[in-house]
Formats: C-alpha cells, sequence, structure tokens
C-alpha cells in the first residue's frame, strides 16, 4: 500500500494548452438531487465547474432549477424525468457521476439502470451516495459495471455493497476480494481514505481530518473526481483519481489552519485558486 504523496498534484494539474476551448476540458454529467437532496448534487455539480470542466449539465428534480443557476449559473439542467433529453446528455458525456442526493425511489433505481445500460467503453462514470445504496439492493447489476467504473462509498456504504463490516475494513486482503468482485475502482472514504484502484494496486490518504465531518463533503469530492478525469485525459486514471482525493483534503486542511470545521462549498469555492498555486509552486 502506497501513500499519495503531495507530488500527485504537479504531475497531474498542468499548464492548459494555449488552443483549447471549453470542449477541450470534457462534457460531464451530474445525476442526482430528488426534492429533498437538491444540495448534494448542486454541490457535486459547483465543485466539477470549480476543478476545471469544460462543460457540466446538472440532471435532478426541477425543484431545484432556481437554486442550481443561483449557485452555480455555469452549470446546465436537465430535468432527469426527461428521458430524452437524458438519454442525449449520457450519450454526450465524457464522465458521469450519479448517486449524490439520488434518493432511493423507483425512479432512482431506473436512472442507474439506465447508465448502466447506455454506458460506452469511452466513458468514465462514478458512483457514489445514494445510487451506491441502490446498487447494494440490486446486486444483479454488480455485472453491469463497466471496468471504468469508479465507486467512491463512505464505510457504511461499503458495508452495504460488499458485506463487510466497518470494523473489519482496515483488512486490505478482504476489500481488495471485493473490488475484484466489482471490476471497478474503489475509493473507501474515511479518515484516512484507502483507494483500491482497478489494477488492484492500493494507494492511502495520509492527509484530512474531523474538519470534513460535514454533509457534502462527499458530494464535493465526487464532483472534483469527475472534473479532474474530465480534464486531465493525457495521465494515467488511478493517478488522476488519487490527485482528485489528494486535492479535496489538501484544500480542507489548508482552510482548517483557520477554521474550526471546513464546509465543502468552502472547498468548492478555494479549488480554482489552489489549482494554479499547484502550477506556481511547481
Ligand atoms: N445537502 C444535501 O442535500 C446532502 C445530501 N446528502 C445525500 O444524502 C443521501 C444519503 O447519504 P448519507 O450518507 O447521508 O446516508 P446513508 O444512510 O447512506 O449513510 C449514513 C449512515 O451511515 C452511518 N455511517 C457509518 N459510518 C459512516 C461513515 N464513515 N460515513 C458516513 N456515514 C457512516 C451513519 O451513522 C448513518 O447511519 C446521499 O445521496 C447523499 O449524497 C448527504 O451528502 C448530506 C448532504
Ligand atoms: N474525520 C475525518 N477525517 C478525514 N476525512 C473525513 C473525516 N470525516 C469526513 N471525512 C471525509 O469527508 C467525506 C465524507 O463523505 P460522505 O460521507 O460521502 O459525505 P456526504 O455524502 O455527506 O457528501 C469523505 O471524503 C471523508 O473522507
Ligand atoms: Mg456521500
Amino acid at each position: 500500500m502506497k501513500l499519495i504523496s503531495s507530488n500527485i498534484l504537479q504531475q497531474i494539474i498542468t499548464i492548459r494548452p494555449a488552443n483549447s476551448y471549453k470542449g477541450t476540458f470534457g462534457r460531464l454529467l451530474a445525476i442526482g438531487g430528488n426534492i429533498n437532496y437538491g444540495g448534494a448534487i448542486i454541490m457535486t455539480s459547483s465543485a466539477a465547474v470549480h476543478a476545471g470542466a469544460g462543460l457540466v449539465t446538472c440532471a435532478c428534480h426541477p425543484a431545484n432549477l432556481t437554486a442550481l443557476h443561483t449557485i452555480v449559473p455555469e452549470a446546465m439542467f436537465l430535468d432527469y424525468q426527461d428521458q430524452t433529453g437524458l438519454s442525449n446528455s449520457i450519450q454526450q458525456a465524457d464522465v458521469i457521476v450519479i448517486g449524490p442526493g439520488l434518493g432511493n425511489d423507483q425512479l432512482a433505481a431506473k436512472l442507474l439502470l439506465t447508465v448502466l445500460q447506455r454506458i460506452t467503453k469511452q466513458q468514465q462514470l462514478i458512483i457514489d451516495g445514494s445510487a451506491l445504496t441502490i446498487l447494494s439492493q440490486h446486486r444483479e447489476w454488480y455485472k453491469l459495471l463497466p471496468p471504468q467504473t469508479i465507486l467512491t462509498p463512505h464505510q457504511m456504504e461499503w458495508q452495504r455493497l460488499s458485506d463487510i463490516k466497518i470494523s473489519e475494513q482496515n483488512n486490505i486482503e478482504q476489500n481488495l476480494k471485493m473490488q475484484q468482485t466489482l471490476g471497478a475502482t474503489v475509493v473507501l472514504k474515511k479518515n484516512g481514505t484507502v483507494i483500491y484502484h482497478y489494477d488492484q494496486t492500493v494507494t492511502k490518504l495520509a492527509i484530512g481530518g474531523p474538519y470534513m465531518a460535514t454533509g457534502g463533503m462527499g458530494d464535493t469530492l465526487a464532483g472534483i473526481i469527475a472534473a479532474f478525469l474530465a480534464q486531465f485525459k493525457q495521465a494515467a486514471t488511478n493517478q488522476v483519481i488519487d490527485a482528485a482525493v489528494y486535492c479535496h483534503s489538501a484544500i480542507a486542511k489548508q482552510l482548517a489552519e483557520n477554521n474550526y470545521v471546513v464546509l465543502p462549498s468552502a472547498i468548492i469555492n478555494a479549488l480554482p485558486q489552489f489549482m494554479r498555486q499547484v502550477i506556481t509552486d511547481a
């Protein structure tokens, strides 16, 4: 198991080419945000925009439209009940995130199945939040997960998916076995997040802390991972994921020097400056 070092940021976050445009940095589709959890998918979308994704579409319950456009007008809106619109957006996306604030009803399960059935090998998929719980309730869908899937469970979500009790989740071999069964990358989020990569390499985060224990922190991470995958296409996927996970906690750590709690929205706001500083320091 290898610790993720701060060098990963300089390796992945590079100067943008002059002859680029928004399409260069990826089309991202974020699906989630039911009527109760709109904030979750808005944080995911906003994190993705602030982390540099070229074009972000947020597919959610229409009750969240005004809030979405107020908080992050750079993001486009799609009603997640609009089947034709969703079909088109799925087809056009480079990266899809599904789950933050999606909820656990019939529509939510239908949306997850639609994504699993339509996703192609060229697209990246991040499954987070409610979509992980839905997946754990439909284990026959595990075989539908394409190899480029990234699952981002917290410990309870990992227990639901794997039947590995939280008290046993320090057992790397057991987690790796389940990761192989799923055939995807697993970002097991906790104090000392461990990443079980698709090729069975294991990396560990040594930064971050309890100042991050606020609702929406994982929703924000999902948006950062998605944006990094959407724009840093030249780098190895394992390293891009490690860089995104490191970046999220490195910003939190920096903000915690002057803040008792670090809000997910504070991390989002700090992203562009932090990423610029990485280039200055390189
Ligand atoms: N502002 C919003 O709209 C928010 C929406 N959220 C969404 O709410 C939905 C449900 O997610 P939740 O995670 O809240 O609920 P879950 O029911 O999936 O997980 C929380 C349960 O897991 C237990 N647990 C044990 N270990 C844990 C760990 N290390 N981390 C977290 N929980 C642990 C908790 O005690 C609790 O019983 C998701 O779709 C999520 O994206 C949350 O992200 C909170 C903020
Ligand atoms: N005590 C802690 N130490 C380090 N990281 C933490 C701590 N508490 C929370 N986090 C981080 O915050 C995020 C929480 O994710 P999650 O539970 O999915 O949040 P949410 O669903 O509310 O957005 C993870 O990245 C986790 O590693
Ligand atoms: Mg979560």
